[in-house]
């Protein structure tokens, strides 16, 4: 069901400081304080607060006219020009346009960003000023709390008029709606736009009123409401703010890895940007869309999208992938394309579930598992990591996702287990090592897909069910060629034994050039044993008081 309720938007705690750079002198303030904006007519409020001010005898008192005022618009989860809501009302408001954006400290509120994030968050932001600057408009890089950098851009500036679309993690959530209160305390019109989502998780609510905390309804309800809109058109004829502001170098940023480099294989899998994106989502509808409902479980296959970072850095929205699956020609309405949109649902669904369980990260969604018996072995953690707990196929997802930033979704399913099942550790440990090192960790996709496969999630499967590492390589696996990409010390094993090495004779083994427990690990666990293990602990949980 979706309810038109309030904005949900913005909050924050700010910490920091920046010296403000004044080179237009200080910013005038709207004398009307009451000044509060609509959602949808930015420019309408905005006349009308100015027009209020006048009935009541005060004028602003701004140095330029108020068109020449320019409009700030901020970049954050949302590095593009196509489909950006905020950006396009800029356009809009015929004002000269300045595009910012912040890189946040750790206190910023929100969960700073992990190292394979922060590789490509500097790509993307390089892609991101090259193609403003084909339609006039230069980025502006700043670094600090996000309230108060803002705060220095409006003054030195002489904006009257600061437009970004909507983050939606809590902190995030809470930093950016102080912000907005600071900025209509000044008098400066602070507008938020429907950001990355299809649906605005504070407008969706069940029959109840409630949160959905099952995927199916939730998705039928998000269906059930309009269409997804169009994607807005890049913006043309944006006048540039003619003034100087200083910005940050972005080497400056410090967010590629030095010492050591460990990019190299991050460079060769991927072209972050907006014009990646679209690369990859064009190639995607016209090839592997088609198989996608068969093929998106077999790791060894390029047959899903690999947009997830795309999404994550808000390069592309979903808004303009299902415009390109209405496009798609033959397989529009086929089992492909209806497999692809129920994905990208989950994604929503994810969004919805950290929106109203703003612990998600950190807090078990279903509190029975808080008394839930985790190992603390540090030693299995690390074999894990590493891609070395003897079971090819979760070391083959481990080693794709510390070489690439990526990992197949079959795999990360198996790896996620295996810890949390085989090996008893905690699934936060998982998550946390997820998000330094996956260029898509997402803030509500990573711990709501933890939460899931570790039983404690919103619509998990039972606890019970156990993935067999092995079952799981030879069903999804079945020629070993995934296993082998990521394992060349496996490579000459026979398909037989790729999923099993302990398995094979002492000759298979030494033909195909596997010394156990020296070329490769002997399993650290006994999957029987392991299995027997988890189901105990399960329910040493189920019967704590
Ligand atoms: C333990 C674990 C952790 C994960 N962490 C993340 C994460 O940090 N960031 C992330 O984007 N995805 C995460 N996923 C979900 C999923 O694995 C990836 O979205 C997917 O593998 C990305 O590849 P793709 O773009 O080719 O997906 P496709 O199959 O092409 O799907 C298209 C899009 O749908 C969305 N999607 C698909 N499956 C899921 C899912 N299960 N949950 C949420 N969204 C989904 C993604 O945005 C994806 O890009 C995680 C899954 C598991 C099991």
């Amino acid at each position: 069901m979706l309810i038109d309720n309030a904005d949900h938007l913005q909050g924050g705690s700010l910490a920091g400081h920046l010296e403000p750079r004044e080179i237009w002198g200080p910013a005038v303030n709207c004398v009307n304080r009451s000044c509060v904006s609509s959602v949808k007519g930015n420019d309408m409020a905005f006349d009308a607060c100015r027009a209020e001010a006048r009935q009541g005898g005060d004028e602003l008192k701004s140095p330029a006219s108020d068109a020449e005022r320019p409009v700030l618009v901020l970049f954050r989860d949302d590095l593009r020009v196509a489909d950006n809501a905020a950006l396009a009302a800029a356009s809009r408001s015929g004002k000269p346009v300045i595009a910012a954006f912040v890189l946040e400290g750790a206190s910023s509120g929100a969960r700073p960003l992990g190292g394979a994030r922060r590789w490509w968050l500097h790509h993307s932001l390089a892609a991101l000023n090259g193609t403003l600057a084909t339609i006039g408009v230069r980025l502006v890089l700043r670094r600090g709390a996000m309230g108060e950098v803002v705060d220095s851009l409006v003054t030195e500036s002489g904006t009257d008029t600061v437009f970004w679309n909507r983050r939606y993690d809590p902190g995030a959530i809470a930093a950016d709606t102080t912000m907005k209160a600071g900025l209509r305390n000044r008098g400066v019109a602070a507008e938020s736009f429907a950001g990355h989502l299809l649906h605005e998780p504070s407008r969706l609510v069940t029959s109840t009123g409630g949160y959905y905390k099952v995927y199916s309804p939730f998705w039928k309800a998000v269906a059930a409401g309009p269409e997804p809109r169009d994607p807005l058109d890049v913006p043309d004829g944006l006048e540039p703010f003619a003034g100087n502001l200083a910005s940050d170098a972005p080497d400056a940023f410090g967010l590629l890895p030095t010492k050591p480099d460990w990019a190299g294989g991050l460079r060769q899998s991927w072209t972050p940007g907006e014009a990646g994106a679209r690369v990859r989502l064009d190639d995607f509808v016209a090839g592997a869309l088609q198989d996608y409902a068969e093929g998106r479980d077999y790791p060894a296959y390029q047959a899903t999208s690999r947009l997830s970072p795309h999404l994550a850095h808000g390069e592309i929205t979903p808004f303009q992938i299902f415009a390109a699956l209405q496009g798609a020609g033959s397989d529009v309405s086929g089992a492909g394309a209806a497999k692809f949109r129920k994905e990208v649902g989950w994604r929503e669904f994810c969004y919805h579930l950290l929106f109203h369980n703003p612990h998600l990260g950190t807090r078990n969604f279903q509190p029975s598992f808080n008394a839930f018996p985790w190992r603390e072995d540090e030693e299995a953690l690390r074999a894990w990591q590493r891609g070395l707990t003897g079971f090819p196929i979760v070391d083959a997802g481990m080693r794709e996702l510390w070489e690439t930033g990526y990992m197949h979704n079959r795999t990360r399913m198996i790896a996620a287990s295996f810890l949390t099942k085989h090996l008893l550790v905690d699934w936060r440990a998982g998550e946390r090592w997820f998000w330094d090192t996956l260029v898509d960790a997402d803030a509500a996709s990573n711990p709501g897909n933890w939460q899931w496969v570790a039983g404690c999630g919103a619509d998990a499967a039972p606890y019970f069910r156990i993935f067999n590492p092995v079952l799981q390589g030879e069903k999804f696996d079945p020629e070993g060629r995934y296993v082998r990409r990521w394992l060349p010390e496996l490579a000459r094993l026979p398909a037989r034994y790729i999923h099993k090495p302990w398995a094979a004779p002492p000759a298979v083994l030494a033909e195909s050039g596997v010394r156990l427990g020296e070329t490769y690990p002997r399993p650290i666990v006994d999957h029987r044993l392991a299995r027997e293990r988890a189901l105990g602990a399960y329910e040493t949980a189920r019967s704590a008081p």
